[in-house]
């Protein structure tokens, strides 16, 4: 029978069936210092041991402060967390990169770049973004804390199986239209729900040409739509990518893996529960004006008029969001002005995306009411983006240029919103009280969030890119 290539790595990873689901195997386990401390707790009240230390690796992300490397730069409860990651992984014998270590980074940064995740590995983290390494032909979930504690303890978990969507993205990016926009348009279309109960594959030819840093910002935010996991199949892309990195294949070991990779993708004649087509061609910058991702336009669009009947739930969803983010239906999204501006997170923090950023804040100058901050994923894009000179870019026009870090996409740090603050943002999650309690969140990609920090407000990148010579 013809298979989707999550039936594919979802059967070779099948341990066996434990009242109707599946009983996983995980080749890649990440943690961080949220969602691990209780697993490990768990672990050693019933005195049970990390089953696969050597496929378990730690690093520092949610917590820590992007200005100082102080483990108590946010507090004692942030610093207690910290320190108990590092018991634990102490205890356990995982390798942990900490903060400082020049391999630290968040989650989903550091984990592909440092070639720990290759095509058809089971990767899980307790952290929802953890479909970010679909983008290499993986199986890859978020999972909650006692799941944590059961993949420590088996190196399994018991899934569901889930149902095959497939997203076809079709054509050619016009200028200043980026990955960011192509999952938000998608998004757009079939809701904040709209692949609940689905893991996701996206092809098509405008996924062919993305880098995996492109194809990982869209993966990345298949949990955005509800999706269980987003996919793409492995290519000359993803082996070019890996190619080299530390922990790649070396040598004839990588041209086997190579040719084994090949064969992961869907059969021709795959069935899918559900299939989608879009067409980038035509898209223009995305913006999100509300609460969901799903409440999103294009910047040369104007907010939705609330729909005639208002008892549907859809239109009392829609006037809560409008009166959060004090934004009029009918408004002019272009007009709207943010005092804040974050480019970052597992989303958009990758050296490609700080090079988009940056070629749109060349020579111009951060806007005087608005507080702009730069934060690399990881210590390695921090130190590419250094030797490439982006950091000057960055700060001569008036950024901050900080330490890596989840930083401002949520308010577990030092860098939190304060009540009626806007922020462009290059991250994933804009519902109420995301980035701070009160804040409005308007979710761009990093070309965009660079284009408000100069303008002060919400901006068409493509006219500040066409001006440049
Ligand atoms: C803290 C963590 C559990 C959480 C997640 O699972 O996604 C965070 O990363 C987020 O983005 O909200
Ligand atoms: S950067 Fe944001 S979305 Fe990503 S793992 Fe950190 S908090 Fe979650």
């Amino acid at each position: 029978m013809p298979k989707t290539l999550y039936d594919k790595l979802w059967d070779r990873h099948f341990v066996t069936s434990v009242d109707g689901d599946g009983l996983l195997y995980i080749d890649r386990h990440l943690i961080h210092e949220v969602t691990s401390p209780q697993a490990f707790d768990g672990l050693k009240q019933f005195n049970r041991k990390v089953r696969r230390p050597d496929l378990t690796i730690a690093t520092m992300d949610h917590s820590i402060s992007t200005q100082s490397t102080s483990l108590d730069a946010c507090g004692p409860k942030n610093a207690l967390q910290l320190k108990t990651l590092i018991k634990n992984c102490q205890v356990n014998n995982i390798v942990l990169y900490p903060v400082g270590d020049s391999h630290q980074g968040i989650v989903h940064v550091m984990g592909p770049e440092m070639g720990l995740i290759h095509p058809g590995m089971t990767v899980v983290c307790g952290d929802s973004h953890t479909a970010t390494h679909g983008a290499l032909g993986t199986l890859a979930f978020g999972i909650g804390t006692s799941d944590v504690e059961h993949v420590l303890a088996t190196q399994t978990i018991r899934q569901t199986k889930a149902k095959n969507m497939r997203v076809n993205f079709n054509g050619e990016l016009p200028e200043g239209v980026f990955a960011k926009d192509m999952i938000l348009a998608l998004i757009r279309e079939i809701g904040h729900d709209g692949a609940t109960g689905f893991v996701v594959e996206y092809s098509g030819d405008a996924i062919s040409s993305l880098s995996i840093e492109g194809r990982m910002t869209i993966c990345n935010m298949s949990i955005e739509a509800g999706a269980k996991a987003g996919m793409i199949a492995p290519d000359d892309v993803t082996f070019r990518y890996l190619d080299g990195k530390a922990f790649s294949p070396k040598g004839e070991k990588f041209e086997a893996m190579k040719a084994a990779w090949s064969m992961l993708f869907s059969d021709v004649d795959a069935k899918f529960d559900k299939t989608v087509d879009i067409d980038v061609s035509r898209l223009s910058p995305q913006v999100t004006w509300g609460t969901n991702p799903g409440q999103v336009i294009g910047i040369d669009e104007a907010v939705p008029q609330l729909p005639d009947s208002y008892s549907d739930g859809d239109s009392s969803a829609m006037q809560k969001a409008l009166h959060y983010m004090d934004i009029n239906a009918g408004q002019n999204i272009g007009d709207v002005a943010i005092s804040h501006v974050f480019i970052g997170s597992c989303t958009n923090s990758r050296i490609e995306d700080l090079r988009e950023a940056a070629a749109v804040v060349l020579n111009g100058q951060v806007a005087e009411q608005v507080k702009a901050i730069v934060v690399p994923g990881s210590m390695r894009v921090k130190k590419l983006a250094e030797e490439e000179g982006l950091d000057r870019v960055f700060i001569n026009a008036g950024f901050e240029w900080r330490l890596p870090g989840c930083s401002m996409c949520l308010g577990m740090n030092d860098d939190v919103l304060k009540e009626g603050d806007r922020c462009a943002s290059t991250s994933n999650r804009n519902f109420e009280g995301r980035q701070g309690r009160g804040a409005r969140t308007h979710l761009v990609s990093p070309a965009m969030a660079a284009g408000a920090a100069l303008k002060g407000k919400l901006t068409d990148v493509r006219l500040l890119l066409r001006r440049q010579p």
